[in-house]
């Protein structure tokens, strides 16, 4: 069963870039990252300290996440809740990427991950889809960009749902978010070996698309 994997670090374009591929291709579309934020927004709700990796491993378990289509928007039920937009503050993402180094939490995400391979393809964006998850891939994509373009975009985008920010805040979490997920033991963030790397600093989302689609033609 084909599956394109989408790794890279925060902000890189792999959401963006893995839902329209997936919508061109009419592939499935898997967005790992938001199991791990789902994690972190359950063990919020229910008061979990993130340094107890035994309590965390137990969240794992009990939590139900769920991918919803509404009106061509992809919603994320976190027992049975949607928390779609919970789920994409910075706050679940410093939390996500800090559950996200304890290995029993990822050994436990592994099958849940797996399951998502299905007829006709899958897209999967996230930290070690080429290096863990799929392994077996035919075909895989490490997308960068700078830094300062990275927290430029997210700048832009929380600025236009008119949340507050700073740029400089949001460089110093992006560059921390990068230096925890990439220096962590188990499935730290690298591109596979067999990965095609696509710096997108100042290439537009189409051409960036277009580029991830030719690497897959026969
Ligand atoms: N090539 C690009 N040029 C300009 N803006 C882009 C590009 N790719 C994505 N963006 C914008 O950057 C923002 C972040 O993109 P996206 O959420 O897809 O990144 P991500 O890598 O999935 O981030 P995260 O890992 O934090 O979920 C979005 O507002 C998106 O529209
Ligand atoms: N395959 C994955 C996906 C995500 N994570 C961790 C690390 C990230 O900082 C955090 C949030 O991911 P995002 O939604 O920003 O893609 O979750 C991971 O370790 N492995």
């Amino acid at each position: 069963m084909p599956v394109l994997t989408i790794d890279g670090p925060s902000g890189s374009g792999k959401g963006t870039i893995s839902r329209l591929v997936a919508r061109r291709l009419e592939w499935h579309y898997l967005d790992s990252g938001a199991l791990y934020r789902a994690i972190g927004v359950a063990a919020g709700w229910g008061d979990i300290d993130l340094g107890d990796p035994a309590a965390l491993v137990r969240c794992t378990f009990d939590t139900r996440i769920d991918f919803r289509e509404h009106d061509g928007d992809l919603r994320v039920l976190v027992n049975g809740t949607d928390a779609t937009d919970e789920l994409r503050t910075e706050t679940a993402g410093a939390a996500a990427s800090a559950i996200a180094a304890i290995p029993e939490v990822r050994a436990a995400l592994k099958d849940r991950q797996r399951a998502f391979r299905r007829l006709p393809g899958l897209v999967a964006d996230g930290r070690d889809m080429g290096t863990v998850i799929f392994p077996d891939a035919a075909h895989k994509v490490f997308l960068t960009a700078s830094a300062e373009e990275r927290a430029e975009r997210r700048y832009k985008q929380l600025n236009d749902k008119g949340v507050s920010v700073t740029f400089a805040g949001l460089l110093r979490e992006i560059l921390a978010r990068d230096a925890r997920d990439a220096s962590r033991a188990v499935a730290p963030l690298r591109p596979a070996e067999d990965a095609v790397t696509i710096d997108t600093t100042g290439v537009a989302i189409d051409e960036v698309v277009t580029r991830v689609l030719g690497l897959m033609a026969p």
